[in-house]
Formats: C-alpha cells, sequence, structure tokens
C-alpha cells in the first residue's frame, strides 16, 4: 500500500517533499513509508535525500496533561463558587496537581487566598493554552520549533525537541508506476522458457552479512575431563595409559582378587569377546601366585577355597573398569625398585547393563590411586577432600562399602550446595595385600584408590538429567554449541 501510494503520487508529481508530511497525509505511518522509500531506492525507483529537522514531542508529564488538562485549569475547575480550604483542594485534584497547578494558578491572577487560607475564584471561565498547544504538539501540526509560545513548555519539561529522520523523495532512472518483483534465481523453467530475457534480477548486496560461521565446540563430557585432569596435574598425578578398550579377565577381575563365581563376572553384567575370546599373554608366575592367594591365601589371608581355573581368567572382555589399569600399573611398578607414584586415568568403561535415564553400557570413569609407604585410610580421605573442594565440593561424607579389592572401602558422598543435599560422587579403598603383595610390592607399600563415573558430575554441573542427552546417536547438539561455561572451579 505504502509503495503504490508513493510510485502512484511521483506519477502525478514532480517530488515528496517531506515522507512525513507524506505520511500524515496518506494515514500510512512513517516508519511504513521510509521502509519502502529504503527498499524503491536500493532498486533505484526513487532517489531519496535525507531530511533533519528538530521535533518536539510530549514528556510523559505533557503526555498526561494533553489527556487531562493542565494543572493550573484542573486546580481552577475543582474551585466552588464559595471557595475551599487548601487542605480540601488538595484532597480533592491530589497533591501533584495541586501544588504545580496552585502556583500557576496564582500566577496568572486565576485565584486568590483570603486570611482564613480559603482559596477562590478570581475568574468564572479559563482557557487551558497549555492543553491546547500540547495537543497541537501531539497531533504534529507544530512545524516551528523556535516560536516562543512553546518555551514555556520545555521550560515546564511538557515537551522535548528530538531530531527527526525523513526523506524527500523523487523519480530514480529505473522508476515505473509498479514495482515487479525482482527474481532472485535463474531458474531450469526460465531458459526452457525464454523468460529469462525479460526478467528484472535482484543485484547482488555484497554488504549482506553471510551465515554465522559455526566452529568446533567442545562437548561437555571432553570439557569436565579436562578439568578433572588439571586437577590430578596439580595434585601431582601421572596419567596411565588407557587405550585397550579389550582386557583379560585376569587383569579386569582376578589380580584385583575378585573371585571368579562372583556375580559381576556373569555375562548379563559383562561383555564377554567372541574374537578373540582368550587372552594368550599373562605373567606365568604371577598368575600362579594370584592362583594360590585365591585358592588358599597367604600373606595372612585365607583365600576364597575354590578351584581357581586359567581358562576363566583367559576371557576376554570389554574392561568394566580402569581400576583394571591401575592392576597392570601396579603389577609393572612392582618389577622394579620401588618409589612411590600417584596415577590416574578418565577413561571408557563397559557394562552389560540395561539402558535407561541415569544408565549407559559404556561411560567414562575417573581413577586416582596412590602408592606409597605408609599410607592410611587418613591420607585417603584427606586426598579425596582435596581432590573434591577442588571441584566445588569440600563437604564429604564417608560410607563403609564392599570392593573384593579394597579393604577398607568407602562410598563417597558429597553435600551440593545448589541441590541442598548429600549425593553418592565416588567409591574409593585401600587396596587389599591379597592384590598388592601377589604382584610383588614390598610389603609395608600402601595404595590408597578411587573412581568415579565422568558423566555423573557433567550431567549435575550442566543440569542434564538424561544420559542419553549427553552421550549416543541422541545427544543434543543445542546442548554442545551453546557451549554453557561449566562451573566447576579450578583451585
Ligand atoms: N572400580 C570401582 C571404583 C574404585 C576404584 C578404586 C578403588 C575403589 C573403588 C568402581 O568401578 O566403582
Amino acid at each position: 500500500m505504502a509503495e503504490e501510494a508513493i510510485l502512484g503520487f511521483l506519477h502525478e508529481n514532480a517530488e515528496i517533499a517531506d515522507s512525513g508530511e507524506f505520511a500524515t497525509q496518506s494515514g500510512i505511518s512513517h516508519d511504513e513509508i521510509v521502509n519502502v522509500i529504503k527498499s524503491l531506492s536500493a532498486f533505484h525507483f526513487v532517489d531519496a535525500q535525507d531530511i533533519k529537522r528538530d521535533n518536539l514531542i510530549l514528556t510523559n508529564e505533557g503526555r498526561a496533561y494533553a489527556a487531562a488538562g493542565s494543572p493550573e485549569v484542573q486546580l481552577v475547575n475543582a474551585i466552588p463558587p464559595e471557595g475551599i480550604t487548601l487542605k480540601e483542594l488538595e484532597n480533592k485534584v491530589g497533591s501533584n496537581v495541586f501544588s504545580i497547578g496552585r502556583s500557576y494558578a496564582m500566577k496568572n491572577k486565576w485565584v486568590e487566598m483570603d486570611k482564613s487560607k480559603v482559596l477562590t475564584r478570581k475568574v468564572d471561565t479559563v482557557d487551558d493554552k497549555v492543553k491546547e498547544m500540547l495537543m497541537q504538539i501531539q497531533e504534529g501540526k507544530v512545524k516551528n520549533t523556535e516560536d516562543p509560545a512553546f518555551n514555556n513548555l520545555k521550560k515546564r519539561k511538557l515537551v522535548s525537541s528530538q531530531i527527526w529522520k525523513g526523506y524527500s523523495v523523487k523519480k530514480g532512472p529505473k522508476y515505473a508506476r509498479e514495482r515487479r518483483k525482482p527474481a532472485t534465481d535463474l531458474t531450469r523453467d526460465n531458459l526452457q522458457r525464454d523468460e529469462w530475457k525479460n526478467l528484472e534480477f535482484k543485484e547482488y548486496n555484497f554488504k549482506a552479512k553471510g551465515f554465522p560461521v559455526e566452529g568446533g565446540h567442545l562437548h561437555p563430557l571432553l570439557k569436565v575431563r579436562k578439568q578433572m585432569q588439571m586437577i590430578f596435574l596439580q595434585m601431582g598425578f601421572e596419567e596411565m595409559p588407557t587405550n585397550n578398550y579389550v582386557e583379560s579377565s585376569f587383569w579386569n577381575f582376578d589380580a584385583l582378587f575378585q573371585p571368579q563365581q562372583h556375580p559381576a563376572r556373569d555375562s548379563h553384567d559383562t561383555f564377554f569377546l567372541k574374537e578373540p575370546s582368550i587372552t594368550k599373554i599373562l605373567p606365568e608366575d604371577y598368575v600362579a601366585r594370584v592362583k594360590q592367594v585365591h585358592e588358599f591365601g597367604g600373606y595372612g589371608s585365607r583365600g576364597y577355597g575354590y578351584d581357581w581355573k586359567r581358562e576363566e581368567a583367559n576371557k576376554n572382555l570389554l574392561r568394566t573398569h580402569t581400576t583394571a589399569v591401575s592392576s597392570r600399573m601396579l603389577y609393572s611398578l612392582a618389577q622394579k625398585p620401588f618409589a612411590g607414584q600417584r596415577y590416574y586415568s578418565i577413561d571408557r568403561v563397559f557394562r552389560n547393563e540395561a539402558v535407561d535415564r541415569t544408565h549407559l553400557a559404556e561411560f567414562h570413569q575417573i581413577e586416582g590411586l596412590i602408592c606409597d609407604r605408609g599410607l592410611t585410610l587418613g591420607d585417603l580421605q584427606g586426598v579425596l577432600q582435596d581432590f573434591f573442594s577442588r571441584l566445588g565440593m569440600s563437604k564429604l561424607r564417608f560410607k563403609p562399602a564392599y570392593n573384593p579389592y579394597t579393604e577398607p572401602s568407602m562410598e563417597i558422598f558429597g553435600y551440593h550446595e545448589g541441590f541442598k543435599k548429600w549425593v553418592e560422587i565416588g567409591n574409593s579403598g585401600m587396596f587389599r595385600p591379597e592384590m598388592l603383595l601377589p604382584m610383588g610390592l614390598p610389603e609395608d607399600v600402601r595404595v590408597i584408590a578411587w573412581g568415579l563415573s565422568l558423566e555423573r558430575p557433567t550431567m549435575i554441573l550442566y543440569g542434564i538429567d538424561n544420559i542419553r542427552d549427553l552421550f549416543g546417536h541422541k545427544v543434543d547438539l543445542g546442548l554442545i554449541k551453546s557451549n554453557p561455561i561449566c562451573r566447576i572451579g579450578i583451585k
């Protein structure tokens, strides 16, 4: 409609001198007129020149008086013929209108006050010039803002001036009464039907912004892993090599003094490999000592008293925990002159579990261990305190637990300040002598260790309640792209 009006007007007239006036005359909003002028001028249908001027506009107060009348007139109209006390008048018109209106009404000599503070009118009727002028401005009828009549309104802060921007418009080189939509693409149909000869094509806009370029984003699990790594490194830990997903039952279970009939070793809980189904190389001397300790004990232990089978230890599986990596590391450590170590790993493990909102058949474990002479349960608690407080959890509680390879064992609970409750955050313990001594570690060496999942703290940190949004083929790309800032504080 605006386009038709502009092109139509220019057909009859040489120019639109002022887009503001044109808008008022045609009853179309100035914003719309301006948009169309910009677009017509981009296609050279019209030539547009900027015009700028000072315009008067009403302040909030001015707008209120344009509607209800100036306070001085409101005040005078509220005075009954017999007069009124100041107090009563203030109650009647409100304190704002009262105080402003009274001073102007006095100045205009519209009212007088006697000794007993009763206000009476000196005139029968008053003209509301202020309201009239405000309405003129509101309707855009005032052009000359220099007119001294308006100075008073400016002083009273009922109007202010604002720079107004508009255009004057003439026909452009491509002027036509009607604009056909320019083609944006050359289609196969255009070519076949020979239409392309008559088509008008939209010009390239080299200033247009292109699509935003997307860079890579780190997955939340990678970010939390990085932060965990930093914490371990700052605490003087060394990373363990974790690249083998396939492990033998021996290193995953037997070396950890986990009996062969333990339910975790069932195919309902563990993925066993069909091909290659068994491991070929194990350290034979050590295997013999592990068999011995399972069957008959030793090193102060009674053992489990069952018939330990090599075939069971040979079975390949997808490692069910990264403690399998720890057992390999400790064994190789025992083959050299002893030196204390701090090890950590963060990598994938597999469990044959039913998948639900909080469980997947594969996830990541964070594993930490310290082996040295003279370590105690107090050291384990102290290290855990240090570790978790670097993650922003400084209130910890420990609950006695059971693992075949640790004694004592403790579940770790942390107080989550956000949730205002205790949440389980890990499992820990001191490796048993039945595990360490067959490896060949010196008798006075102790190993404190702990493990937790990477997914759980990540879900807590990112407020995710379904693990499938975090990991797997249904992962929420929006979550990764939004790249939220992780709230783990590294100290
Ligand atoms: N391996 C244990 C964690 C753990 C590691 C080290 C010591 C004690 C516990 C688990 O999978 O939950």
